[in-house]
């Protein structure tokens, strides 16, 4: 049946869905340039800052306190700090894919994504409408037999937010005890990956997944995207397709 609520739809609403700086995309070894002018990236994050994790019918979202700059990330590409607002899952409906970026060829069973905006603007919807505004931090999720405990807590609190709508509070987080060893990064500019699909993401993609257990994975597909009363809908398959790269360039920061 044809999904007329699909990725393929959305330029209908949102025409900049179909422009050429979208996301995801393929990374391809091939395709990457290595800019030795990259700078590292660092988080600075206050645990303080977590405030609720909420299921908002297509992710499970943790928010933070974004109302001065409390949890910053700043180095890598970006001209200067930009301040954590939330951060999100993108899963599958089985281990062998869920991601939005594949690199090269390859797709992870899920994505984290840290969305961070540029207080440079007034507030988050202003940053939202400038090609500086936002940095996401993205981070693959790889399955083996082994889980992550950093993940334990977000996932513990599934049970409390498993329908749409749902919050529960989610003080004492400090979200860089989820990073891999590594801090090595592609670069690139791009979009959300969701309409509106507005084209104001520097996006940061590590290259390092983070390893969680396949009952990891279930516990984030054991989400519904219904509301508390309605027909049972797994929250699953919360990804978008990749899209033309066009002529952007992706940076590697590592050789
Ligand atoms: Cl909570 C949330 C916010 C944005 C998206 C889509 C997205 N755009 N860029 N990264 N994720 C999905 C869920
Ligand atoms: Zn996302």
């Amino acid at each position: 049946a044809p999904d007329l609520w699909g990725p393929d739809q959305w330029h209908k609403n949102y025409p900049i869905a179909k422009g050429h700086h979208q996301s995801p995309i393929e990374i391809n070894n091939k395709e990457v340039h290595y800019d030795r002018s990259l700078l590292p990236w660092f988080a600075s994050y206050d645990p303080g800052a977590a405030k609720t994790i909420l299921n908002n019918g297509k992710t499970c979202r943790v928010v933070f306190d974004d109302s001065f700059d409390r949890s910053v990330l700043r180095g890598g590409p970006l001209p200067g700090v930009y301040r954590l607002r939330q951060l999100h899952f993108h899963w599958g409906s089985s281990d062998d894919h869920g991601s939005e970026h594949v690199v090269n060829g390859v797709r992870y069973a899920g994505e984290l994504h840290l969305l961070h905006w540029n207080p440079k603007y007034s507030n988050y919807l202003d940053a939202v409408r400038r090609t500086d505004g936002i940095a996401v931090l993205a981070i693959f999720l790889q399955v083996r037999r082994t889980p992550k405990p950093e993940m334990k807590r977000i996932l513990e609190e599934i049970n409390a937010i498993k329908t749409k709508g749902k919050e529960a509070p989610f003080p004492n987080f400090d979200p860089s005890i989820l990073f891999p060893k590594s801090h090595d990064y592609w670069t690139y500019h791009g979009s959300f990956t969701t309409p509106p699909c507005e084209e104001c993401i520097t996006w940061i993609v590590l290259r390092e997944p983070i390893i969680v257990s396949s009952d990891q994975m279930a516990k984030l597909r054991s989400l519904s995207k219904n509301a508390e009363n309605e027909p049972e809908l797994p929250l699953v398959d919360n990804w978008r397709p990749t899209q033309p790269r066009h002529y952007r360039m992706v940076s590697a920061s590592f050789l």
